[in-house]
Parts: structure tokens; C-alpha cells; sequence
């Protein structure tokens, strides 16, 4: 397997480094090209992703990415210019979200929770498509839009996904979390969309949540969710209140996708670069650790994705919740997990 790693800024940079301790623990010999992208680059040379690089990644079989962003840089020149990019150009349309509540793992919310689901993201499209623009900016006319683009093609291959995995699971429930109240337009569209290919999936059961009403079930009623379909930005919020409730942002892995397997897939943690814990020695690293296993499944190396999975469920179930350790010693403590 070639190996794209692209740590990006902050914690981003700590915690794949922790990741990619674990993946030569239990995959040694991974060809691996680095790439230096983010801030320092920015500051300079003023390249985000030149076109070179690009096209360098996408010969490889799979990246991993720690985060983007800083504060040393205008908001959104390496989010969208960088990470945007990446899952737009190498058509990443499923951007998958478990949240698994391991054993003996802490969660603000009350009782004992179920909590073992995935979010199924729209990856490409929705309001982070770029539509959008500014007239009369800085005035007190301004006018800003950010439209949300949703095709026919873009919902359905993301739908038709979500049922596949939903089908692939015990309960077989999907549940599409969207504002069809409000956002006819889409909201229409998406839930024509489910009610159509689900007709091709008779053993799945299917729900539907708006979304504000998916942040209340989220807290107190998490168990109702199997797998979740929603767009790019619906997706992006409830995964952080989904890794919340389930042990924590410092947990949550994610999948970006090209389920063709034409483009490389992106795998990384659900956090930002976290400018407030940098450098620190604080970032907790599993959710990498985690998104390295998901990289190994994707891969075909499902011995190695279990292993790393067994080892960061063994560590999580004798930590100690309030002293887990430095970004380093947990990295040591799962990559010495996964070797044995
Ligand atoms: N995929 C990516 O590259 C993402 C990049 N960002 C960027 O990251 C920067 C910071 O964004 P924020 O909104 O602050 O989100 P964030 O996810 O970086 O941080 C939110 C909070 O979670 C904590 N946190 C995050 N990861 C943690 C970890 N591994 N261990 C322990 N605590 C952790 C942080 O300390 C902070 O209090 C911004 O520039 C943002 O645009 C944000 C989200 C995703
Ligand atoms: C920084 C954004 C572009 C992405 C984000 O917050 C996410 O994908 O979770
Ligand atoms: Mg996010």
C-alpha cells in the first residue's frame, strides 16, 4: 500500500504522528510519502495545495490526514482551499462517521446509553459545494449566500450507500436526518430519494429526524440510530455531538470515500487542529489511531484494523478517564497494544 500523510497544523501534526506509530506496529513497511501542506507552507511559499501535489496524491492508495487550520491564517484559505479540495477533486462523496461508545468509556449523558451508530455524510455537495458569493461587501447592504448544491446523482449514490451499510448491520434501521419543513427544495429531494432506492432494501426500516430534532434524540435517546444519511453540513454538526456523547471529540474517526475505489480515500480524525491544546502534549490521538483502523479495513487489512481496534478498546477500558496520558504515551501505549 502507498501511503499519502498529510499532518496539516496544531494537534493535527501530534496525533499522526501517534497514528502512524500504530500503523508500522501492525502493518510494518507501508511505503509513505509525506506531505508538507497547511500554515507553514502558506506563510511561506503562499501554496495551499498546488496542482503538482495533487495529482501526486491521487497516485497513491489511500491518505491520512491529521487537520487543517490556523489561526496565523485567514479562515478558510486552508480549509476550504486544502482539506475541501482534497475531498472534492478525489470525489471523496461518502464521508463516513461511526460513534461507538466503547466499554467503561465516559459519557455526559445519563445511565448507560447504547450508542453505536454511523453517520453517512454527503461529502461533496450541500452547502459546502462553494456556491455562493458576496455583493456590496462591507456595507449595511451586503448580501451573502452559501447555496446548498444537491443533485439527484449526488444524494442517491450517498443514499444508495447508507442502505448497503444499513442492510450490512443487525438492526438493518436507517433514519435520514435532514430540514425538509424548512428546505423544501432539497429536503424533498432527499426524502424522495429514500423512499425511492429503499423500495430496493424491503429488510431495512427507515426514519426520518429533522435535524433540530435529531440534536434532542442525539442526547436522549441516542440508541434509536443504526446509520444516519444526511448532507455535508447537517453531518459535520451532529458527528461532533456524536463524538461528544460517546466518549469525546478526542474518539472520533471518520472515513472520507470514494466508495468506487477510483480516488485515494481520506481518513482522519473528526477534530480540527485545536490551536487551544497545541503543543501541548494534550490532543488525545485515538480518533487518528481509530481512522488508521478504518484506513486498514478499507485497504482489505482487516486483521490489522482489528488489531488496532482491539487495542484502543483494551486501553480505553483501563484508562484513567482524568490522567489518559501525554498525545505521546498513549500512542506508545496503543501502538505496544496493537504489536502483541
Ligand atoms: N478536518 C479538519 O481538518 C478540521 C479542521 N478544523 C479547523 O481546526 C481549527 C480549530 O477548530 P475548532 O472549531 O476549535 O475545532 P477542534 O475540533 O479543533 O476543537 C474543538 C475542541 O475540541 C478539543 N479537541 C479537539 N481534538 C481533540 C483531541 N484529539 N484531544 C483532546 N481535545 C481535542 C479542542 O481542544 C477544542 O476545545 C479551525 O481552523 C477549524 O477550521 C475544524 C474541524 C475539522
Ligand atoms: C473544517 C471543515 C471544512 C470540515 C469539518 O469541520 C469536518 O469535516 O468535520
Ligand atoms: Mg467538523
Amino acid at each position: 500500500m502507498r501511503l499519502a500523510v498529510v499532518p496539516g497544523d496544531g494537534i493535527g501534526v501530534e496525533v499522526t504522528e501517534q497514528a502512524l506509530r500504530v500503523l508500522d506496529a501492525v502493518l510494518p513497511g507501508v511505503e509513505r510519502t509525506q506531505y508538507d501542506l497547511g500554515a507553514g507552507r502558506w506563510h511561506n511559499t503562499g501554496e495551499v495545495l498546488p496542482d503538482s501535489v495533487l495529482e501526486e496524491i491521487r497516485g497513491h492508495d489511500a491518505i491520512l490526514l491529521g487537520a487543517v487550520g490556523d489561526p496565523s491564517v485567514p479562515s478558510g484559505v486552508l480549509e476550504r482551499g486544502l482539506l475541501l479540495r482534497l475531498r472534492f477533486e478525489l470525489d471523496h462523496h461518502v464521508n463516513l462517521r461511526p460513534a461507538k461508545l466503547y466499554p467503561n468509556v465516559a459519557t455526559p449523558l445519563a445511565g448507560e446509553p447504547a450508542i453505536d451508530f454511523v453517520v453517512v455524510r454527503e461529502g461533496t455537495e450541500g452547502p459546502y459545494a462553494g456556491n455562493g458569493g458576496v455583493l456590496r461587501r462591507g456595507t449595511a447592504h451586503e448580501i451573502a449566500t452559501e447555496v446548498s448544491v444537491n443533485t439527484a446523482f449526488g444524494v442517491e449514490r450517498v443514499v444508495r450507500d447508507a442502505f448497503g451499510r444499513a442492510q450490512a448491520r443487525p438492526r438493518k434501521h436507517l433514519t435520514l436526518v435532514h430540514k425538509n419543513n424548512v428546505l423544501t427544495n432539497a429536503g424533498d429531494l432527499w426524502f424522495r430519494t429514500v423512499q425511492r432506492v429503499g423500495e430496493e432494501f424491503p429488510d431495512v426500516t427507515v426514519a426520518y429526524n429533522h435535524v433540530d430534532a435529531a440534536t434532542i434524540y442525539l442526547v436522549t435517546d441516542p440508541a434509536r440510530y443504526d446509520v444516519i444519511v444526511t448532507d455535508n453540513l447537517f453531518g459535520d454538526i451532529i458527528t461532533d455531538l456524536a463524538a461528544a456523547i460517546a466518549g469525546g471529540i478526542g474518539l472520533a474517526a471518520s472515513g472520507n470515500l470514494d466508495v468506487s475505489h477510483t480516488n485515494p480515500s481520506m481518513f482522519e480524525p473528526v477534530h480540527g487542529s485545536a490551536p487551544d491544546i497545541a503543543g501541548q502534549g494534550k490532543a488525545d490521538p485515538t480518533a487518528a489511531v481509530l481512522s488508521v483502523s478504518m484506513l486498514l479495513a478499507h485497504a482489505g487489512e482487516t486483521a490489522a484494523a482489528a488489531r488496532v481496534e482491539s487495542a484502543v478498546a483494551a486501553d480505553l477500558a483501563s484508562r484513567d478517564p482524568k490522567r489518559p496520558g501525554s498525545t505521546g504515551e498513549i500512542g506508545e501505549r496503543l501502538a505496544a497494544a496493537a504489536a502483541d
